[in-house]
């Protein structure tokens, strides 16, 4: 059977991705989801002339005037509406945040003045129109777009909502996603596993990679039997958006996922990628629904989660994937006409990205990867890699 490069697969799984619609959420429920209305300036910013510092407020006519000497008429605390200087001779204390005080323009922190006997003495040689005032509507204008739709929220945006009093926002629709374990091997993470068995680390995977993304997966286990994978997988097919498996696509007696998906009428799109971990990944879809099939090895499953459900999750919801790249920090030799996804180490030495091959011991070797922090793409036409060159990465830290 002939093998689907990696660009051909991408191209594939980024041609089927789907609208989830919107949905309205909680503004401190929204980082990391995707903005999906233009958050608009309810007022000027700031919305009104800011004192910036703790000191006095004064005409700065009067100080040209030659004042040097300004009684106190009172205090402009943050907080209180707005004062008015009835002698432009004198001053109004005035508190960074507050109102300036009516008939005032300048302001003069505390540490420039002494205060004695309710007056305050300017040591100073010049006082500018609008020190230490923030203008109102300097920063934004009312009606500003403050934020535009189709952006990752993070604290920044955050900020700006409750400023806003936006309580609600309108965010993507995530999609709904289960993640499916399959063989008689495997345990649950409490249980001890016999000889023979071991524990099921690949849904948790997915699940922790998943959450990065802010979808909150359901997992099911089921066991290798034809006939209970048919009807469990037939209904998950009617309850979610898109399932991810992990196993049994390869060429095993037990390896029933694809065999049972065509049966259920998942249309296959391609089946083995010319890819080394990974090889054996099935991809497929059934109208709206996505099928991810990734091959069972935990490093497998882990590099073809971030490397295909990763885009096909940010072309979902119109957002850029972000592109790295580094530089290999030496020699690295791979035989097989595959693109083989190396798991490395980064550093970074003088603002440059350094990648060290920590090849680990294969695709079944899931505790290599706690010494990685990336996988390089090292392209299937060559077999030497030099040090020195550099190669997309993908990260998982
Ligand atoms: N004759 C061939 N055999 C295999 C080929 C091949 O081309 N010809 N490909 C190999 C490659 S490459 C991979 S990768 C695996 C893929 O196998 P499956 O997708 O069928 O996965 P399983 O057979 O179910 O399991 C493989 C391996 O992974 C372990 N596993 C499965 N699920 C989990 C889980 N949730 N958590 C932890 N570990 C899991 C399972 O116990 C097996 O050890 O096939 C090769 N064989
Ligand atoms: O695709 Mo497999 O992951 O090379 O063991
Ligand atoms: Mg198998």
């Amino acid at each position: 059977m002939e093998l689907t490069t990696v660009k051909d697969a991408l191209e594939i799984i980024l041609k089927s991705a789907e609208d989830f619609g919107i949905e309205e959420i909680d503004f401190l429920q929204s980082s990391g989801r995707i903005l999906q209305e233009n958050i608009v300036a309810d007022r000027d910013f700031p919305p009104f002339n800011r004192v910036s510092m703790d000191g006095i407020a004064i005409s700065s006519e009067a100080f040209n005037n030659g004042i040097r000497s300004f009684k106190i008429e009172g205090i402009q605390a943050a907080g209180s509406p707005q004062l008015s200087l009835k002698n432009t001779e004198n001053c109004i204390e005035a508190m960074t945040g507050a109102v300036l005080p009516k008939n005032t323009d300048a302001v003069i922190q505390y540490e420039l003045l002494t205060i004695e006997n309710n007056s305050a003495t300017v040591n100073l040689e010049a006082v500018k129109e609008f020190q230490n005032v923030h203008l109102k509507g300097l920063d934004r204008k009312q009606g500003d777009v403050l934020i535009p739709k189709d952006i990752l929220i993070s604290a920044a945006e955050i900020s700006v909502f409750a400023t806003v009093g936006k309580e609600k926002v309108k965010v993507a629709k995530q999609p709904k996603v289960m993640i499916v374990s399959t063989g008689n091997e495997l345990v649950e993470v409490d249980q001890i596993p016999a000889e023979h068995q071991i524990r099921r680390s690949n849904v948790y995977a997915l699940v922790s990679l998943l959450e990065k993304l802010q979808i909150k997966a359901e997992t099911a286990h089921i066991l290798d039997d034809k006939e209970t994978l048919t009807s469990t997988i037939e209904g998950f097919l009617n309850e979610y958006d898109v399932l991810l498996f992990s196993g049994a696509v390869s060429k095993g007696k037990f390896d029933f996922i694809p065999e049972v998906l065509n049966n259920l009428g998942v249309q296959k799109l391609f089946h083995q990628v010319k890819q080394r971990p990974g090889k054996p990944f099935w991809f497929g879809k059934k109208q709206h629904k996505t099928v991810f099939a990734f091959p069972g090895n935990p490093v497998s499953t882990f590099v073809s989660c971030l490397k295909y459900f990763y885009p096909w999750y940010y072309k979902s919801v119109n957002l850029e994937m972000p592109k790295n790249e580094a530089i290999l920090s030496e020699d690295f030799y791979f035989k097989p006409n595959l693109t083989y996804f190396l798991q490395v180490k980064l550093t970074q030495e003088e603002g440059k990205l350094y990648a060290t091959p920590i090849a680990g011991k294969g695709s079944g070797d899931l505790a290599n990867l706690v010494d990685a922090d990336a996988f390089l793409e090292l392209p299937d036409d060559s077999t030497n890699f030099t040090k020195g060159t550099i190669f997309p990465i993908i990260k998982f830290r």
